[in-house]
């Protein structure tokens, strides 16, 4: 009596056209269509009509079912006579969505949605960018991260703990869908600024792939979210009864490198080797390794370092055209010399040192760093971390920031070190002091440990302020004046950048891809933003952003080789655009 999974997708016709640019187009986003790979699936995964087509949330339309697809499909009685669009069904979602007044609620009513309405969900997310975005992701996603025991209804992702030592290619294998082609992989001990929430730190990589769909149009399905567990040293979640981890403290050493090779080796050998790995909130101590044993053998972004580097890069090349001058005309200067810091600063010394046709090594000297012992100088190079060491100048040690910023003398001030409140007004009257106007980025997240907030910025210097921040602040009201902080979270990076290596089929990131990301995201700035001192274009359009990412991304992939999706397409925007993946339903014949 039941239809197949099969047949069901088999039938499906598409509602949108699906434009053939490209081609080729079609085995990467083509329809949801069940491949050999997904029959062998070593469970059953056959049923799809009457009430089992009603729960699974990639086909499910609730009430927009029509009347000959609830005839075709066994629905008839499992549904209440009205057919709704999915038009109106949105409607009501965004209106029961502002009936919760935390956002935590608004957060678990998303989810609850992802879970029952596949296509419903992006649709919601993709028209109301700007203000669900706070909500799946950076700052709620970071409350939910620490909450996630107790409001757990049904896992989301793969958790793979030191209990499946051995076995990581088997729990691989439990994975419902066989063509992936992103991975966001985390081990929790890291997320935003909040340290380490061990299991719990899942909310991240399934919030960051929400955004890979919604924001850069990889289809769901080839979204895989994953959480290791090696335990957590956070105490109060050891101790919290609804913790849903593993009760130990983390494994270091060669049990964590034994695991998480383990873990590299199964994706390759189950996925292939063109699935990209994205490492999200991973502490310094393996980001940096990690990032470089793998950088040569798997396909592998690390989005804190190399994310977050790219966006800042993108927004300092836009403030350029307030401030003036290029790159080496200005003077950085940065609190937090971790992932993010170290990151942007090596990009941004890469671009100068390309602009300049200077070295590196000579670029890298308009760059400092401040960490948590003071500035960064050649003095303490004997106990620096490698990372730190390429920023040990020559100068006098200076012990905090404040006094280093009387210093240096910066144009451009850049919190990346996870510690709120620490741009305190007295450091943002002295940056003010000597710019007319000092570029100002507090990018640690979530909002409690944002550097300091937009109105800070602005009041503090004056309005002087060019204000970016990770997590997003609303317009503030200055003086009678206007400003609207932009938002330099990787966010605007990651989802165009995996786009473009999933369809040129690239098979290494290159440091080159990053800054061709950054440059097409720079590229994005209008005149209008630039006037109201935007130096990012507002969220409103970044599926157009993402695709213009992905297209420098995948252009540059061509032009140094590492492209294995032949022939090269001759419009990459277009192509790019006709890859993404659209929420609209489709009719089920
Ligand atoms: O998730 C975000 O909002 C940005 C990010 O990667 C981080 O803060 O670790
Ligand atoms: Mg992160």
């Amino acid at each position: 009596m039941e239809s197949t999974m099969k047949e069901l997708r088999g039938g499906e016709s598409v509602l949108e056209p699906k434009s053939n640019v490209g081609g080729g187009v079609e085995d990467v986003y083509g329809e949801d269509r069940a491949t050999e790979d997904q029959l062998i699936t070593p469970w059953a995964f056959s049923v799809a009509s009457g009430s089992s087509l009603l729960r699974d949330p990639r086909y499910n339309k609730g009430l927009a079912f029509s009347e000959s697809e609830r005839d075709a499909h066994y629905l008839r009685g499992l549904l209440p006579p009205a057919v709704l669009s999915q038009q109106l069904q949105e409607k009501k979602l965004m209106m029961n969505l502002q009936q919760h007044h935390l956002p935590l609620q608004k957060y678990m009513a998303l989810m609850d949605l992802q879970e029952r309405n596949e296509r419903l969900f992006y649709k919601l997310l993709i028209d109301n960018v700007e203000e669900l975005l706070p909500i799946v992701y950076t700052p709620t996603v970071g409350e939910a991260c620490q909450k996630y025991g107790s409001i757990f209804r049904r896992p989301q992702g793969l958790f793979i703990s030191l209990k499946e030592k051995g076995k990581i290619l088997e729990v691989l294998k439990n994975w419902p869908e066989r063509s992936i082609q992103v991975i966001v992989v985390t081990d929790g001990e890291r997320i935003l600024g909040l340290g380490d929430l061990g299991c719990q730190g899942m909310g991240i990589p399934v919030g960051k792939l929400a955004l890979y769909t919604a924001l850069g149009g990889v289809r769901p399905s080839a979204c895989l979210p994953v959480t290791i567990d090696v335990g957590t040293n956070n105490e109060q979640l050891l101790k919290d009864e609804f913790y849903i981890g593993l009760r130990q403290k983390r494994a270091t050493g060669q049990e964590y490198d034994d695991l998480l090779n383990e873990f590299m080796c199964a994706v390759k050998q189950n996925f292939g080797e063109k699935v990209l790995i994205q490492f999200e909130d991973f502490a310094n101590h393996n980001a940096f390794s990690l990032l470089a044993k793998y950088g040569t053998t798997h396909l592998v972004f690390n989005d804190d370092i190399q994310g977050t580097a790219a966006v800042v890069l993108a927004g300092v090349v836009a403030a350029l055209k307030i401030l003036g001058g290029i790159l080496v005309d200005h003077t950085f200067l940065f609190l937090g010399a971790g992932e993010a810091g170290t990151g942007i600063a090596e990009l941004i010394a890469l671009e100068m040192s390309k602009q300049a046709k200077a070295p590196v090594e000579e670029t890298r000297k308009k760059i400092w760093l401040v960490d948590s012992k003071g500035l960064i100088v050649s003095s303490r190079k004997d106990t620096l971390q490698h990372f730190k060491k390429p920023w040990a100048h020559e100068h006098e040690p200076v012990k905090d920031l404040l006094n280093a910023v009387k210093a240096i003398k910066p144009t451009i001030l850049i919190g990346s070190s996870g510690v709120g409140r620490t741009f305190t007004k007295e450091v943002i009257e002295a940056v003010s002091s000597f710019n007319e106007r000092p570029v100002i980025m507090a990018l640690s997240n979530p909002t409690s440990q944002s550097e300091c907030t937009a109105e800070e910025a602005y009041t503090w210097s004056k309005g002087k302020a060019i204000f970016a921040s990770g997590s997003p602040f609303g317009p503030v009201r200055y003086n009678g004046k206007d400003f609207v902080p932009g938002q330099a979270n990787n966010a605007y990076i990651f989802p165009g950048f995996g786009l473009g290596l999933v369809i040129s089929g690239t098979i290494r990131v290159h440091d080159e891809m990053l800054l061709a990301a950054a440059e097409g995201l720079a590229g994005q700035v209008t005149e209008e933003n630039i006037e109201k001192g935007l130096i990012y274009p507002p969220f409103q359009n970044i599926r157009k952003i993402s695709a213009h990412i992905a297209a420098k991304v995948a252009a540059k992939a061509y032009d140094l080789g590492l492209a294995s999706r032949l022939p090269r397409p001759d419009n990459l925007v277009k192509y790019a655009e006709s890859c993404m993946y659209s929420p609209l339903y489709r009719n089920y014949r």
